[in-house]
């Protein structure tokens, strides 16, 4: 017997059965006419006659639509993720073919959050045909950019501790536009940082599709040519794992670049005491060393400091942070996500001692910034007094 909690099509199983093939012909369609890059939109009306109007939209390159098509690449995407019986978020469901596959593996619900308006009949016929004991498939029509992710509605008794072994039964799964993917997982590492949004619930895991380089990037080892700010940054709050690749043809237009699928695990404990520094200041000190990716770590950490003060306090960060320099190896590609902790501990540090260096920040103009030289005096007393008597900062986790 199915189980009442789990999305499915109950209402009229042969409407649902012909809604399915309707969506399936839309979706041929849509895969031959697109070779003008023509998207023609069918707005299904329900009552078991699948009629409606044809509307002539084009797929829009700024929302970085590119859609799949093929059932087999489907079905393997979402087949990453945790759906039966779980609350299911999709980010970016355009006409619904992910959304159709999640629904076949009845997740308990599913909000979709979709930015074009065009896609909203189609996603409301699929709507129409699940339903279960909480009511529909819910649609929202918002920039993801900008949604409330607290405001999913997700009762709260699916709520996990965060370190329970097991993860709460929510997923977040999204064949996201490649213009603001990487953006978008900064925000919600930083989500996951401060377990706000869906992560007030616990330990939620994501999939989600990237640019094949970005996904490469994402789960590169420490000294590896595609080590990256994005690298340290995701791997500090999660646990990743590439899931596959999509090949750039399989998706409608296709897109210049192949696709890499990640799955996102956040750590029960990140691999940086972020509580000491904050998200925002890590995400600074990872992205203002990587500024110098080809060149010395070291030259990147200057970029922390005023000018006056790189020779005196340089060696002090590097020694307090515990790393030993291998000048072979010293580009930033080939430190591990807990050099770059201690990096953010030691100067984190410098700042409570001597709070004028927190406002550095060599982006902005020359003629604005401070060279350091009236904090000279200071620093030079705060390394007397022994900053570095008690050795390295320890390593925080493994
Ligand atoms: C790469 S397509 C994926 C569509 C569909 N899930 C698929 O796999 O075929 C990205 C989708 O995200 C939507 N989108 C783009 N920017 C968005 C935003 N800021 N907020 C919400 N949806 C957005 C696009 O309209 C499009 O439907």
């Amino acid at each position: 017997m199915s189980d009442p909690t789990r999305l499915q099509a109950v209402d009229v199983e042969r409407d649902s059965a012909k809604l399915t093939q309707t969506h399936l012909d839309f979706m041929r369609r849509l895969e031959k006419e697109n070779v003008n890059r023509v998207l023609k939109l069918r707005a299904i009306r329900r009552k078991n006659i699948l009629t409606g109007a044809l509307l002539g939209v084009r797929a829009q390159k700024k929302l970085s639509q590119n859609f799949l098509l093929d059932p087999a690449i489907i079905n393997r995407f979402v087949s990453k993720a945790r759906v039966a019986g779980c609350h299911v978020v999709e980010v970016g469901p355009g006409p619904g073919s992910l959304t159709r596959a999640i629904l076949q593996l009845q997740p308990r619900s599913l909000t979709v959050i979709e930015k074009d308006e065009r896609f909203l009949p189609l996603l409301e016929s699929l709507a129409d045909t699940c339903v279960n004991e909480d009511g529909r498939m819910r649609i929202v029509h918002d920039d993801i950019l900008t949604f409330d992710m607290g405001s999913l509605g997700i009762p709260t008794e699916v709520r996990r501790d965060w370190n329970n072994r097991e993860l709460p039964d929510i997923s977040l799964i999204g064949n996201l536009p490649f213009s603001i993917a990487t953006r978008l997982v900064i925000n919600w590492l930083f989500d996951i940082a401060t377990r706000r949004g869906p992560w007030e619930y616990g330990r939620v895991p994501m999939v989600l599709s990237f640019q094949e380089e970005v996904a490469q990037r994402i789960v590169a080892e420490p000294g590896t040519e595609n080590r990256s700010r994005l690298s340290v940054m995701c791997q500090a709050f999660c646990d990743v794992r590439y899931g596959m690749t999509i090949r750039g043809g399989s998706f409608v237009p296709a897109p210049d670049v192949d696709a890499g699928i990640v799955v996102f695990t956040p750590r029960a404990t990140p691999l940086v005491p972020v509580e000491e520094f904050g998200f925002p200041f890590f995400e600074r000190v990872v992205r203002d060393i990587f500024n110098c990716k080809k060149k010395d770590f070291r030259k990147g950490v200057k970029n922390l400091i005023p000018e006056k003060l790189h020779e005196i306090l340089l060696p002090e960060i590097v020694a307090r942070a515990g790393i030993e320099v291998d000048l072979e190896c010293s580009g930033p590609i080939y430190l591990t996500v807990s050099d770059f902790g201690r990096i953010a501990s030691a100067i984190k540090e410098l700042h409570v001692a001597i709070p004028e260096l927190a406002k550095y920040d060599f982006r902005s103009a020359r003629t604005t910034r401070t060279n350091g030289e009236e904090l000279l005096p200071r620093v030079e007393r705060f390394l007397r007094d022994g900053w570095n008597a008690g050795g390295p900062l320890s390593a925080f986790a493994v």
